[in-house]
């Protein structure tokens, strides 16, 4: 047992979710809010918002923090107590598991593989990262003869404000904290207001294993006029790392301009495949399964756009077409149900309403276009993984960011035109190209402007590469060094010899 560690706190009660500020779980000040089971539309717990008092409590917390322990600790001290907050999720596992799907309503078959794995994995990630990260030397000559030497330190930036998605919570969250923490840092989270309890369930996790008091805090709330907006206005915030759409990104970013803070802001997407003649169907149909219609369309990284050299135009659609159809609804804790509902009731509604925006422009439905029965869980949010070819590029369908479990198909002739069509987009997150003419993947993935391109695969994640969005999707890569590289701050000493 870590000599700084305090003991288990009673485990949090998630019914009745508090915010986690200086090591202790504490109502908000502000009003609460209901957070409903997105498969059956039962509250299973209430939020405690926090105030804009209370903002300022956790950020004061985490900026004492700094100047406490966990300031004077060693980097082999800080990889230490990262392993154990790994240790201490997956010792865990059942308990996170259970919080995630309540909020997200996502298939366990989903949430034990990809959510609370890495979510976990993440710590180690970054404590392995932060030990062998270098910083570099410079000798240079001098008049007298005598010389004189530059060496650069990698120091923490202070306190890291973190806004993070309801899509892949615990995993989008721990992506950020555990670089943030790897470099020293001090962080307060703020959670969808969708998905707050798997980042209050690891506050007891950072209690049980020595994490200082003050390091990891933990505010719920909403965005404008809420805790968002009081976090990334503070001005004792010294960076922010956001994911979530371009129109929030665009606002965090305004924000930070008073202060000058640097942000990290992976954003919105709409996400082209390009399939060529040359493909290898079965993976294509495969990886386009998965990036179309996993965690019911909820993904980032998700392909919602699909462009088919003409040639085999009719194989893949119809191939995806049956894919969509093979999904099975149901309860998010059966390991039977490969599809759970959308995140909310207006997410449900959003996404719903683009499927009646591509009828009445005449889309052709290859498969779903509505909403689902589901027995025993009627009150669900659940859309049909839906495929659709037919509308013009101009289409909303096609320009907007939809979010769910739905693509459109269409045809292209030369490589040419397929690049064009995959760039036509103001966003640039990330493509996918199948093809086995491999000099013909090296040129086009040279050429789609996004931040992360796959080729014959999607989702398939070396967390050492830069990870990031180009145009409207976001600002600054992280992953690997590159996280290193934004939560910290690099200071050259110059030493005349
Ligand atoms: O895999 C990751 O590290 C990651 O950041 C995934 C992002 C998905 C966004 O929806």
């Amino acid at each position: 047992m870590n000599e700084s560690a305090r003991p288990a706190t009673k485990t949090v009660d998630l019914t009745r979710v508090p915010n986690f500020i200086g090591g202790a779980f504490v109502e908000g000040g502000g009003t609460t809010f209901e957070n409903r089971f997105p498969a059956t539309d039962e509250v299973v717990s209430v939020v405690t918002e926090a105030s804009s008092d209370d903002v300022d409590r956790a950020v004061s917390a985490a900026r004492k923090a700094l100047k406490g322990p966990w300031g004077r600790m060693s980097i082999p001290e800080r990889v230490a107590l990262l392993r154990k907050l790994a240790d201490g999720i997956n010792a865990r596992f059942d308990e996170f598991l259970k919080a995630e799907i309540r909020d997200t309503g996502k298939p366990v078959s989903l949430a034990s593989h990809i959510d609370i794995p890495r979510g976990a994995a993440n710590f180690n990630v970054f404590a392995d990262q932060i030990l062998t990260v270098s910083t570099e030397t410079f000798e240079m000559p001098t008049p007298d003869g005598a010389g004189a030497l530059n060496y650069a330190l990698r120091l923490p930036r202070g306190v890291i404000g973190v806004i993070c998605p309801w899509n892949l919570p615990l995993l989008l969250m721990t992506w950020k904290v555990a670089p943030a923490l790897a470099c020293g840092n001090t962080v307060v989270v703020k959670p969808s207001e969708e998905t707050p309890s798997t980042a209050t369930l690891l506050g007891e996790v950072m209690n049980e294993v020595g994490i200082p008091e003050g390091v990891y805090n933990v505010v719920h709330g909403f965005g404008p006029g809420s805790t968002g907006e009081f976090l990334t206005r503070h001005p004792d915030v010294d960076a922010i790392t956001f994911t979530g759409e371009t129109v929030t990104g665009e606002a965090i970013m305004g924000a930070a301009a008073k202060g000058v803070r640097p942000v990290s802001l992976e954003l919105g997407g709409k996400n082209p495949a390009i399939v060529f003649d040359t493909a290898d169907l079965d993976k294509t149909i495969e990886g386009l399964g998965r990036s179309c219609f996993a965690n019911t369309g909820q993904v980032c990284l998700g392909t919602e756009r699909v462009y088919v050299q003409r040639g085999i135009f009719d194989r893949v659609a119809e191939a995806l077409a049956e894919k969509a159809r093979a999904y099975a609804f149901g309860d998010p804790f059966s390991k039977a149900t490969s599809m759970g509902p959308t995140i909310s009731r207006v997410h449900q509604k959003k996404v719903l309403s683009y499927y009646e925006k591509a009828r009445a422009e005449g889309a052709t439905v290859l498969a779903g276009g509505g909403a689902p029965e589901v027995d025993g869980f009627e009150k669900g949010y659940w859309v049909q993984p839906t495929v659709w070819t037919g509308l013009p590029e101009s289409s909303a369908v096609i320009t907007d960011e939809i979010f769910g479990p739905c693509a459109h198909l269409t045809p292209f002739d030369s490589e040419e035109e397929g690049v064009a069509l995959a760039n036509d987009s103001p966003y640039g997150l990330a493509t996918s190209i199948w093809t086995q003419d491999l000099s013909q993947a090296h040129r086009v993935a040279k050429q789609i402007e996004v931040g992360i391109t796959w080729v014959n695969c999607w989702f398939l994640r070396d967390l050492r590469t830069p990870f990031g969005g180009s145009k409207s999707s976001g600002v600054g890569r992280e992953g690997g060094v590159h996280s290193l590289e934004f939560y910290t701050e690099l200071r050259n000493v110059c030493v005349k010899l």
